[in-house]
């Protein structure tokens, strides 16, 4: 298993419980969609742990004290399509955030990512920024996602995965050692197609029942 530092699993009961569902092949649609919608919830609850905060002083109904509030706008930014599957609970938990996407898609042959449709918030470099991609395989498509977003400016970034793979974490948390990686949990290999083994399939497909 990666040792990287930037590297996070979060393997509680509850996301092992979450993750099962998804990996099971037998898990219809509508199930494997609330289970990753769920699955994103704990997700974004253990990668917020690591944001910057601000104190504020303001009244409890009793006393004046001080309080803490997350130090800046967030921008959520879900790589279509798969990525979708993670933002209704993402912005469950943080609801006044922005929402930017990567549309990218993995040639079937050489499994790299072919750019279609991006569209972000001007002044990234303002936002404290969530990637959210079910899927870490080789990397390339986060790779792609994490230039795009520092290309525009954004400073802070964490990434949101339910399954990495080896490969796919020890490139992209040796290019990006300033940006975080959370992932419920890291497979150990990609099969020759690059799909993760054992994964749990191609979740936008699952997802969006395009099998
Ligand atoms: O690490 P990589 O090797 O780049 O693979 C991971 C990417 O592959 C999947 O998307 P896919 O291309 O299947 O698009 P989809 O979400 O539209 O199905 C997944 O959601 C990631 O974006
Ligand atoms: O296993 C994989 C790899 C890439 N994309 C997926 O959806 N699944
Ligand atoms: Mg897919």
């Amino acid at each position: 298993m990666s040792e990287a530092k930037n590297l996070f699993v979060v393997d509680g009961p509850l996301s092992r419980h979450k993750l099962a569902v998804l990996r099971d092949e037998r898990t219809p649609t509508t199930d494997f969609r609330q289970a990753m919608r769920e699955l994103a919830l704990i997700m974004v609850a253990e990668a917020t742990r690591r944001m910057p905060t601000r104190p504020e002083r303001i009244r409890t109904p009793l006393v004046e004290t001080e309080v803490e509030q997350i130090s800046g706008p967030v921008c959520l930014v879900p790589v279509l399509r798969a990525g979708l599957g993670m933002l209704d609970g993402a912005l469950a938990l943080l609801p006044r955030a922005t929402v930017g996407f990567m549309g990218l898609r993995r040639d079937e042959e050489t499994a790299l990512p072919v750019e279609y449709y991006v569209n972000l918030p001007r002044n990234l470099e303002d936002y404290l920024v969530l990637v959210l991609d079910p899927m870490l395989a080789t990397g390339g498509s986060l790779s792609a996602t994490i230039d795009k977003l520092k290309e525009e400016g954004a400073a802070w970034i964490s990434c949101l995965h339910a399954v990495a793979a080896e490969p796919g974490v020890e490139r992209v948390t040796r290019e990006h050692p300033d940006v975080n990686f959370y992932a419920a949990a890291v497979d150990p290999e990609l099969d020759e197609r690059s799909f993760i083994v054992p994964g749990l399939g191609d979740a936008g497909d699952r997802l969006y029942g395009t099998l």
